[in-house]
């Protein structure tokens, strides 16, 4: 029976101080401290800095803490959960990006990813979920990547040395706010030599330094076992991206911003069956980060353009952390993953759906047995069947085709010839042979590398290397001695005038190939040289004006045009307002779609610093002298634009005042000079009413008839007798 149960409270036997042993010497070790800061305080000068060195070091520290303090603090304003935090893996291509992110995934899920497709989301921690991300190999893929990075790892190909695709990155990372980066070399296992591979280890890391800063993390992947990265080092790897902390960026912070793991097309199949080019409606799911979206805004579509936003809906997370996520039942199992176009995932929930997803190796497409069916069959495979299947297989009919294909008269990438041959050239003045070039940048140099502080001169070399292209980023801080060997040949060759700092990157072979004089004035330029092959393999890419083809180049035109303008007789036969339209060729803010403001349309604006200008249009305003504007006025209707009159004597309503014309003052003035003018000016008009009569009568299908020529002179002259009459007055 228990003792609760009989009803009588037992006495509780008082708390007794223990005297001896662990306790009681702890609390005596108390005291005795408290004596020790008791004498420290009674006798300061005791404790006082013996060391200046020290006192500096501690002073500068304090000082540290004290800024620190009084840094603006950053708000964090996420509510709930926070979003992944995603992990953007970048380089090369061929240099294991995809390798990489399946190992992590395994180690973080323990399951194996056959494909990596589209973000990929894992729980990495009891309050932490990752979303890998690999970065494509072209600019766009790498600015887009760039926008949403988080933490950037860095492959770099450790046999090969660094490639332009990373400092190309690096580079985007800057514009759009520097987040976390991490160095990882792979490929190491392709050195022989144990000497050679802890000195290329060194020089690369050296090297990572000084893009991005003394002590910048870089793993090592020693290779590949049973085609994988060694969990240990996968493991290391993992903890250090478990454990970082994200930079919060601000302008970030104050924008809301999606990186889409899954899409859906929502358009009604009828509205698609009856015009297949119909706007479509497409629903976009993934994490929403930055600060909260609202209904009706705009949104930008990377690489797409701008739209609106119909509709915002929150849904249940569908890789929960597992702190928060509810267990339905048992059999539940803890949804470590998140990857719905890689094929990862199991059911999914949607806003009008439940979908089940199964694994793409375990579907039996009836396509794929075909497709092996054939390749058993080798060589001797039956072209008639083949020729069946591949009709089968068709999706386009050929009228499809032909309405999609579109005939190329010109070269569209001009340069794209001379690149290559450029590249052969580079080849052969380098002397890399394909079979060599993996190991060419070693040496045995004991020297001590030493990063430099300052910009770090870079150019670019292209090779073929194994088949494919490759663009070796090569830095004269941190060459090895065959480079170096090979590379003063080949300047000695070439180049004898050369100067330290620059001689690399005036013999550089850049893949633009135009021989370019680079600049040579200070070292401060080194880094911003390869970025000008970038900017000429951009300008190749644009594709050739056909009018400029045909006809020459445009600015003969423009001379032409300006030339035209510059004959007054011809002015008469232009429309109204065409003049205006071919001045404007450049669209104006008008013009301007509303819809795609992420278009850059160059807009000629006036400088209205200029002091000329600002007076051209002082009479425009209410301030202005109204009375000569409406003299222009008149001027412009005497010339045959319009037959209002625009001048006169009016009186104020409001106030009262009589305001008299201008012309009818000057009357009052000097009416002869006026009037001489007024003659003039007539003549002038009745010359031109002539020739536009004369020009008239030789074509037939003009406006103008001979009765409203004689009209018009017709109204000129009662006009003159007006104004006449008003002078007289
Ligand atoms: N020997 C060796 N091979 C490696 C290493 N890392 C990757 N590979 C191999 O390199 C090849 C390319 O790997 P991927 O992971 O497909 O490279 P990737 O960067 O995703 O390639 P792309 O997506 O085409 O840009 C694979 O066959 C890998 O097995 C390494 O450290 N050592």
């Amino acid at each position: 029976m228990a003792p609760g149960d009989t009803g009588v409270e037992q006495p509780r036997k008082a708390h007794r101080v223990a005297k001896s042993g662990a306790k009681a010497r702890k609390r005596k070790g108390k005291g005795a401290a408290g004596d020790d800061e008791g004498g420290e305080r009674k006798n300061p000068k005791a404790f006082a800095f013996r060391s200046a060195t020290k006192a500096k070091r501690l002073q500068s520290r304090s000082a540290e803490i004290e800024q620190r303090r009084l840094h603006v603090p950053i708000m964090d304003r996420s509510i709930g959960e926070p979003p992944p935090f995603v992990v953007v893996v970048q380089g090369p291509p061929q240099v294991g990006k995809s390798l990489l992110i399946k190992c992590l995934v395994k180690h973080y899920t323990k399951q194996n990813l056959s494909d990596v497709r589209g973000p990929i989301t894992v729980v990495s921690g009891k309050s932490r979920r990752v979303q890998f991300l690999e970065c494509p190999s072209d600019i766009n893929g790498m600015i887009d990547a760039a926008k949403i990075a988080d933490l950037a790892l860095l492959l770099i190909d450790g046999s090969y040395g660094f490639e332009m695709d990373t400092f190309e990155f690096l580079n985007i990372m800057q514009v759009h706010g520097f987040p976390k980066v991490m160095g990882v070399l792979t490929h190491l296992d392709q050195f022989k030599d144990v000497k050679k591979l802890r000195k290329t280890k060194q020089r690369l890391k050296h090297r990572f330094w000084a893009e991005i800063k003394e002590g910048a993390k870089l793993f090592y992947l020693s290779g590949l076992i049973h085609g994988k990265y060694t969990k240990r080092e996968v493991h290391n790897l993992a903890r250090f991206i478990s454990v970082i902390k994200p930079i919060p960026l601000s302008w970030r912070m104050a924008h809301p911003y999606l990186l889409a793991d899954r899409f859906e097309d929502v358009t009604s199949s009828e509205s698609v069956r009856l015009n297949r080019k119909c706007d479509r409606k497409i629903t976009l799911y993934g994490y929403l980060r930055g600060c909260n979206m609202k209904r009706g805004t705009k949104v930008h579509i990377t690489g797409a353009g701008d739209f609106s936003l119909s509709g915002v809906t929150s849904l249940a997370d569908p890789c929960p952390l597992p702190s928060a996520a509810k267990k339905r039942g048992l059999r539940d199992k803890e949804k470590l993953f998140y990857a719905p176009m890689s094929g990862l995932g199991d059911l999914l929930y949607d806003k009008d759906a439940v979908y089940i997803n199964i694994n793409d190796h375990l579907v039996q497409f009836s396509n794929t047995d075909d497709n092996n069916a054939s390749k058993k069959q080798g060589k001797g495979n039956d072209v008639g069947v083949a020729l069946v299947k591949t009709l089968q297989n068709t999706k386009y009919s050929l009228d499809e085709k032909l309405d999609q294909s579109f005939i190329n008269f010109f070269g569209r990438r001009p340069a794209a010839q001379s690149e290559d041959s450029d590249m052969t050239g580079t080849l052969e003045s380098n002397g890399h042979s394909s079979s060599e070039c993996s190991s060419d940048s070693e040496g045995d140099n004991d020297d001590d590398i030493q990063p430099s502080d300052h910009g770090v001169d870079l150019r670019e070399e292209v090779e073929f290397c194994n088949g494919r292209m490759r663009r070796k980023a090569v830095s004269a801080n941190f060459q090895d001695v065959d480079d170096d060997d090979e590379g003063s040949d080949n300047e000695d060759d070439s180049h004898n005038e050369d100067s330290d700092d620059d001689h690399l990157s005036e013999g550089s072979l850049s893949s633009d190939g135009s021989g370019e004089a680079l600049d040579s004035d200070d070292g401060t330029e080194n880094t911003s040289k390869w970025k000008k092959s970038l900017l000429a393999r951009t300008l190749a890419r644009r594709s050739a004006s056909l009018m400029q083809l045909v006809y020459g180049q445009a600015s003969a035109e423009l001379d032409n045009d300006s030339g035209e303008e510059g004959s007054s007789d011809e002015e008469i036969f232009v429309p109204k307002g065409q003049k205006k339209q071919v001045k404007n060729e450049l669209p104006s803010f008008d013009d301007i779609d509303a819809e795609d403001c992420s278009k850059f349309l160059k807009v000629e604006l006036r400088d209205w610093s200029n002091e000329d200008l600002i007076k051209s249009i002082r009479d425009r305003f209410v301030t202005g002298d109204w009375s000569k504007a409406s003299l222009r006025g008149r001027e412009v209707d005497e010339n045959g634009e319009g037959d209002e009159e625009i001048d006169g004597d009016f009186e104020d309503l409001e106030t009262g005042e009589v305001h008299k014309s201008q012309a009818a003052e000057s009357a009052a003035g000097k009416p002869g000079v006026h009037k001489e003018d007024e003659l003039k000016v007539e003549e002038l008009r009745l010359k031109k009413l002539a020739l536009k009569a004369k020009f008239d009568s030789e074509y037939d299908g003009s406006d103008l008839s001979g009765e409203e020529v004689d009209n018009e002179k017709k109204k000129s002259k009662r006009e003159q007798s007006d104004a006449g009459g008003y002078f007289d007055n």
